[in-house]
């Protein structure tokens, strides 16, 4: 699995001014895009404190909005305001670091994990005007430490704490939504031997032009529960909704989360994962960070039999080490690749 290597849009901004755009990055789609709720219009809102209590009344609203929206904040969380705020400052250090110190981080031929992009699958594919640095977490066990930034200081110690503690509230909630869709609360994590968590930080530089260019193509997760953190305050993300982008506005503190297509996967259906894509600003940078969690790379991606015991199973199933490299090798498409796992009927 692999990427193929592009320059870092950062650097060519830097270089430029960022005024011209290469045709590369010009995507004449987006332009004519219809964009919904720019009034006050907002995602719903979701209490971590509330559903931690047993609270039947949040509970029941994480079920009304995950089968209607796919996407929502979570608000309360447990994780330390000192951890999130120092993850956000060494993620914003490190994209300040020179050119050269970010390169010694650069992804390898044939590898996913360090400092580059992903998706990129052929040399006329447009581009996405962005730098990511993609690392896998957890299991402790899994990382890459020589991809690890050691600049700033304690980038490491940092990104060790903040993904341990986003771990933790991804199983809490994926058991909260087992519950809520009539299992076991702990049949996810059976079917996730442990699971593993990748995250990938997102730097946006500004674009003079930015209506022309796209930030992260469309696309859907491939994971069943992603947990997004907004590390400044400039807006960027946008879901699909009744066919309009209907931009995110990030609360304060709060945690995006959504659905991905495992867990659309392992439920036949049942909750969806959502398209969604980011946009750039045109004056200011923008970075967010992405925590992905997932099953272990030995389970089986397919609808769980619990639920498919008296209906039809509406996708594939496949080893999950397949379905990473079915993923990971297609251009970014909305939810092309999903469409691909199902069975299709008739
Ligand atoms: O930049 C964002 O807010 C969204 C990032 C995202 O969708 C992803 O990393 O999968
Ligand atoms: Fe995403």
């Amino acid at each position: 699995m692999e990427s193929l290597s592009v320059p870092s849009v950062q650097a060519m901004v830097e270089a430029t001014g960022g005024a011209d755009v290469p045709p590369r990055y010009l995507r004449p789609e987006a332009a004519v895009d219809a964009v919904a709720g720019t009034g006050e219009a907002q995602i719903p809102i979701i209490d971590y404190g509330m559903l931690m209590l047993d609270n039947g009344e949040e509970s029941s609203r994480l079920h009304g909005v995950c089968q209607d929206w796919g996407f929502f904040q979570l608000i309360n969380h447990s994780v330390p305001g000192n951890v999130v705020e120092g993850m956000k400052s060494s993620i914003q250090q490190f994209f300040r670091l020179p050119a050269e110190t970010k390169q010694q981080f650069a992804q390898e031929r044939g590898q996913l994990e360090g400092y580059g992009q992903l998706f990129v699958v052929s040399e006329d594919q447009k581009l996405d005007w962005a730098d990511i640095l993609y690392l896998n977490t957890q299991p402790p066990e899994d990382r890459n430490i020589n991809l690890w930034p050691d600049q700033p200081d304690n980038f490491r110690s940092t990104l060790d704490k903040y993904s341990a503690a986003v771990k933790h509230i991804s199983d809490s909630l994926l058991a909260i939504m087992a519950k809520n869709l009539g299992l076991e609360p702990a049949t996810i994590a059976e079917k996730c031997g442990g699971g593993i968590q990748s995250v990938r930080m997102n730097y946006y530089p500004p674009c003079a032009q930015a209506h022309k260019v796209v930030g992260f193509s469309p696309h859907s997760d491939s994971d069943l529960l992603t947990l997004v953190l907004q590390v400044n305050h400039v807006q960027g993300l946008q879901i699909k909704r009744d066919g309009c982008w209907f931009p995110v506005k990030p609360v304060e503190g709060a945690f995006i989360v959504n659905i991905g297509d495992i867990f659309e996967i392992f439920m036949n259906g049942r909750y969806r994962s959502i398209e969604h894509r980011a946009v750039v600003d045109p004056k200011e940078e923008r970075l967010s960070i992405a925590a992905f969690h997932s099953p272990s790379i030995h389970a089986v991606i397919g609808p769980l039999k619990e639920i498919v015991e008296h209906e039809d199973e509406a996708y594939k199933t496949v080893d999950h080490e397949e379905f990473m490299r079915l993923f990971f090798s297609a251009k970014l498409e909305g939810k092309n690749f999903l469409d691909r796992m199902k069975i299709k009927s008739g």
